[in-house]
């Protein structure tokens, strides 16, 4: 059994898998560039973000139906409970469906059908988080929050992501002012490729109470003294890390050193279907490469959960402490 954790930055987008590409590309009529799955795995070899990105959006082209957002939704729950996320927060990219012609409606209304269920299907509590891509204009950004505004009822916060370099937060400052004035939550990747002025900016002006990856925060001590001091979450990505070489190799990655710090970190999978591996994955990653001891493992179960958007009230705090319960009942094999 694993450990119990919340996935605190996890795209759905970034959960679809070859199979289920080629599944949902035929039943939409769709060609892929790829000849089969195998050859699409092959073209997962990434030299940085932007990489990545033009294949995962590049990708999204199978994606069409409420249907298809739902496969693609409870899919991931499933593998997730498979590895002990007993609660996700999971991003999506409305802007990259709408400039498709995909309606916003039909994302988030498919992904809710998926996490209507997910309790009682899978087990998993969970929230949706939509993104910002910070390579589109602001303008966009606004327009986008307005389409949200039908379907508030499903969205717990905003995030922001893609392309980081030379889309510092301050851009998109307009947009978060209003999400805060609708009452959602707010995230934003910050210091992945970005430098680390980029993670204050996404504090001081941005407003926002987790960072997503955070991780060249260490480059400026007097930033991890702040974040420290103010318990600033972090949501890391280990795999993915290597993946889009912002580290070299995993055994070199700054996670404990961070912990040792007094940071509030926490281990997520981003992109699980690309970066090879889902949440239980990368805590035993990192637990084999870094030689994390049980307890630091432990520490970053508890964190995922005090981390989660799971203070709105006597019934969300309640089922945060059940979580922490299980993992302090929690006996490793
Ligand atoms: N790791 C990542 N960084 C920025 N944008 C993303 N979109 C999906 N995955 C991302
Ligand atoms: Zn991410």
């Amino acid at each position: 059994m694993h450990l119990p954790k919340a996935e605190l930055h996890l795209h759905i987008e970034g959960t679809l898998e070859p199979e289920l590409a080629f599944e949902l590309a035929a039943r939409n009529g769709i060609t892929l560039a790829y000849a089969d799955t195998e050859q699409l795995r092959k073209a997962y070899l990434f030299d940085d973000l932007q990489s990545f990105l033009d294949l995962y959006y590049g990708l999204m082209a199978v994606l069409r139906t409420e249907e298809d957002f739902e496969e693609l939704a409870d899919a991931y729950l499933a593998r997730a409970a498979a590895q002990g996320v007993r609660h996700a927060e999971i991003f999506f990219d409305p802007q990259a469906h709408t400039a498709r012609g995909v309606p916003f409606a039909t994302v988030v209304e498919g992904l809710g059908r998926a996490l209507d269920r997910s309790e009682e299907r899978h087990g998993v509590s969970t929230r949706l988080i939509m993104c910002f891509l910070r390579d589109q204009s602001a303008e966009s950004a606004m327009a986008t929050l307005e389409a949200a505004k039908p379907h508030l009822h499903r969205i717990t916060g905003v995030g922001l992501d893609s392309a980081e370099v030379g889309h510092p937060p301050a851009k998109f400052a307009a947009v978060y002012e209003a999400a805060g004035a609708l009452g959602l939550r707010k995230v934003a990747h910050a210091g992945e490729e970005g430098p680390a002025a980029y993670v204050r900016e996404a504090l001081d002006v941005l407003g926002v109470e987790r960072i997503d990856h955070g991780l060249r925060c260490v480059e400026d001590p007097d930033l991890v003294e702040r974040l420290v001091r103010e318990r600033v979450p972090l949501t890391l990505c280990p795999l993915s890390n290597v993946r889009l070489r912002a580290v070299d190799v995993l055994a070199e990655h700054p996670l404990p050193r961070m912990m040792a710090a007094g940071l509030l970190c926490t281990v997520n999978s981003d992109d699980p279907a690309y970066f090879g591996g889902y949440a239980g994955d990368n805590f035993l990653a990192v637990q084999e490469a870094l030689g994390l001891h049980q307890e630091q493992l432990r520490e970053l179960a508890r964190n995922s959960f005090e981390a989660a958007f799971l203070d709105g009230g006597p019934e969300e705090e309640a089922l945060r402490a059940r979580y922490l319960a299980e993992v302090a009942a929690y006996t490793f094999p």
